[in-house]
C-alpha cells in the first residue's frame, strides 16, 4: 500500500476574509431621512398659484428655492410630519390634498440620496411668514416657464413639471 496524501485538504487553505466579514445588506440607519415638501397653492380645484420658498440655511441650500417642508421623524406619519414642518417654518396650518407622484414610491430622489414625497396643500388658517429656514416666500404663476424662472434646488425641477402636469394639465 502507497502512502497517499489526500489532494483536498478537509480545511479550505485560503478564505477570503473580504466574502466573511461582508454585510448582507447596509443597515438601514445608516440611510438619509425621508423629507416631505408641500406644494402648497391658492385652492383645490382650480389653482392659480404655487408658494415657493427661498431656502436661508444651510450655506450651500441658502438662495435656492423649494417646497416648504422637512424630514419626517421616526415612526412619524409623512402627512402629519408635513403639516408639522410647515407650521413651523410658515405658522400656517394646510390641508393635504394629491400626491405629486414620482416613478418611486418612496418618492423623489434628491442630490443627498434621500427621497422627497410632495404632496398638494392649501393654507386653512393662517398667513405664511418666513419663519424658519427661508427669507422669503413668493406666490408663483401655476405656468412651468414663470416656475422655472426661479433658481430651485436642482433635484426640484422635474418635480415642478410634474406638478404643473397634475394641475394644470392643459397648460
Ligand atoms: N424641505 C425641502 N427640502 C428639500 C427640497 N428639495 C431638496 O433637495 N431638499 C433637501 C434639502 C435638505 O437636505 C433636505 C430637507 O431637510 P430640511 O433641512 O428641510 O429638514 P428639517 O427642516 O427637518 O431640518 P432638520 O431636522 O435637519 O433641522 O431635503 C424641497 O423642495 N423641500
Amino acid at each position: 500500500m502507497s502512502d497517499i496524501t489526500p489532494e483536498t485538504p478537509a480545511v479550505p487553505l485560503h478564505v477570503d476574509p473580504d466574502a466573511v466579514s461582508r454585510p448582507v445588506s447596509r443597515p438601514a440607519s445608516g440611510a438619509p431621512r425621508p423629507v416631505v415638501g408641500a406644494a402648497v397653492m391658492d385652492e383645490e380645484a382650480a389653482p392659480t398659484v404655487l408658494l415657493a420658498a427661498r431656502r436661508s440655511a444651510p450655506e450651500v441650500l441658502a438662495g435656492l428655492w423649494e417646497f416648504p417642508g422637512g424630514k419626517v421623524e421616526l415612526g412619524e406619519d409623512p402627512r402629519a410630519a408635513l403639516v408639522r414642518e410647515v407650521r413651523e417654518e410658515l405658522g400656517v396650518h394646510i390641508r393635504l390634498d394629491r400626491e405629486v407622484t414620482a416613478d418611486h414610491p418612496e418618492g423623489w430622489l434628491l442630490g443627498n440620496g434621500a427621497r422627497m414625497r410632495v404632496f398638494t396643500a392649501v393654507i386653512i388658517e393662517g398667513d405664511p411668514q418666513p419663519l424658519e429656514d427661508h427669507d422669503l416666500l413668493e406666490w408663483r404663476a401655476l405656468d412651468r416657464a414663470a416656475l422655472q424662472e426661479l433658481d430651485w434646488i436642482p433635484a426640484d425641477r422635474p418635480i415642478v413639471d410634474a406638478l404643473v402636469e397634475l394641475v394644470r394639465p392643459e397648460g
